[in-house]
């Protein structure tokens, strides 16, 4: 079983994440997670903070000289902006200067740092605060924020690497939806499609639209508004049978989706046609299969490569609808709880769209439970373990999988 955990602050000095359960012997480097971190700090519609601050990776342990020893990984990121948040953040009220409290016996740093008393419609501050008995929204936003976002992609570069090497399991995100505009159906980047999707501003495939999409955020920008939008995560080279039908809790849809849904903003998951499927007759609706006992595949891929709660060895493919981002330029109402009086909310920065960064999130997400799944079926403590227990798998299927997409 893999776990994972990340802990950190928006604010903070750095964000912490720990991924245990990871065979030996999978290759990593912290110049391909710095890599995955710049990813994700780009995209069209990222706020002033993504310009200047800077990703520090370290692994502080679990691998030594660019493989995984089997422990715990535990990846830090620094961030480069703490020095001037310390006053804010500093989590130790005794430091080289001695106790710092203030008279009302409150941590000094509490007195010189203004309370935010007009929590933000669409974040976490306002239920934040009631259900962990703050007066001030700090507390709360500094760990709802997106910041940590960073820790899982560091982790989920770590579970990426393993499913390349163990399986040569390969993800691709892009994205789907903008605002109103849409990708037009069955536009799908190719297996190595990173580079050209990451190339594009908005990390959409389909240069028409990706214009529209860019043109879409440009107009948000200009009226002081906000976006949100769909992206799609497509994995190469799955075996079938990842997953199961067995237990709710086991079915490898159900456990993606709630990846993905702990996401922050992410507010829907569609897998395969999603919501579409819905709309269908069921003669419409499903992959039908054909080919003889030497090979089977399906005609179509509609189900998105999962179905009974397990991989079909198809593409496969999820979705993640994010809403717009919440502080609004044009700011929303709220109150100011220090006073009760009607306020505007606070808005210093912020971004406008961040649904490109978003899909790289979500590649992160889907490589941990891919990752998961992988341990389940075929386990190993070292990475040829696990690609040796795959490889015996594969070649006794009683019915071998030709998949529409390899
Ligand atoms: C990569 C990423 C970047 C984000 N950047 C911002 C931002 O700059 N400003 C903002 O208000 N919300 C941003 N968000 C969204 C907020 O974190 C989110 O709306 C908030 O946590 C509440 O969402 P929830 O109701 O799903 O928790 C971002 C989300 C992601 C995934
Ligand atoms: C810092 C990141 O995203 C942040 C996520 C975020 C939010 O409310 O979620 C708000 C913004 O931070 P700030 O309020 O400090 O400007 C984003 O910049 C990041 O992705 O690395």
């Amino acid at each position: 079983m893999l776990r994972w955990l990340t802990a950190g602050e928006s604010h903070g000095s750095t964000l912490t994440a720990v991924l245990e359960g990871l065979p030996a012997g999978v290759r990593v480097s912290s110049k391909e997670i710095g890599d995955a971190l710049a990813r994700r700090r780009l995209g069209y519609g990222r706020g002033a903070r993504m310009k200047f601050e800077r990703d520090v990776v370290r692994f502080t342990g679990g691998v030594r000289h660019g493989t995984t020893l089997g422990g715990p990984i535990a990846v830090e990121i620094a961030n480069t902006e703490w020095p001037k948040w310390r006053e804010v953040m500093d989590p130790d009220p005794a430091d080289a200067d001695g106790r710092r409290y203030d008279e009302a016996g409150r941590f000094g740093n509490r007195g010189r740092a203004a309370a935010l008393t007009r929590p933000r419609p669409g974040h976490a501050d306002l239920a934040g605060m009631q259900k962990y008995g703050f007066d001030d929204c700090r507390p709360v936003l500094e760990r709802a924020s997106a910041r940590e976002t960073a820790a899982r992609v560091a982790i989920g570069e770590v579970a990426r690497a393993f499913l390349a090497q163990a399986l040569d399991v390969e993800l691709v995100s892009h994205v789907v939806g903008l605002g109103p505009v849409a990708l037009p159906d069955g536009v799908v980047p190719d297996r190595g499609g990173t580079q050209a999707v990451d190339a594009d501003p908005v990390r959409c495939v389909h240069p028409a639209t990706s214009e529209l999409m860019a043109a879409e955020i440009e107009k948000a920008l200009k009226e002081g508004d906000t976006l949100g939008g769909v992206v799609e995560v497509v994995v190469y080279g799955l075996p079938p049978g990842l997953g199961s039908y067995v237990h709710w809790d086991r079915r490898l849809d159900a456990r993606l989706a709630a990846a993905l849904m702990g996401i922050q903003a992410i507010k829907g998951v569609g897998v395969g046609d999603g919501f579409v499927t819905a709309t269908r007759r069921g003669s419409a609706a499903h992959d039908e299969i054909v080919g003889d006992l030497d090979g089977v595949r399906r005609v179509t891929n509609r189900a998105g490569g999962i179905e009974g709660g397990m991989t079909t060895g198809e593409l496969l493919r999820v979705r993640a609808a994010m809403k717009p981002i919440s502080t609004v330029p044009r700011a929303l109402s709220t109150i100011d709880v220090a006073t009760g009086e009607p306020a505007k909310a606070i808005n210093q920065r912020s971004d406008v769209c961040s649904v490109p960064a978003t899909g790289v999130v979500a590649e992160a997400m889907v490589s941990l439970v891919l990752a998961d799944a992988v341990l389940e079926k075929f386990g190993g403590d070292s990475l040829a373990e696990t690609a040796r227990n795959a490889a015996a798998y594969l070649a006794a299927l009683p019915v071998p999988i030709l998949p529409v997409n390899a």
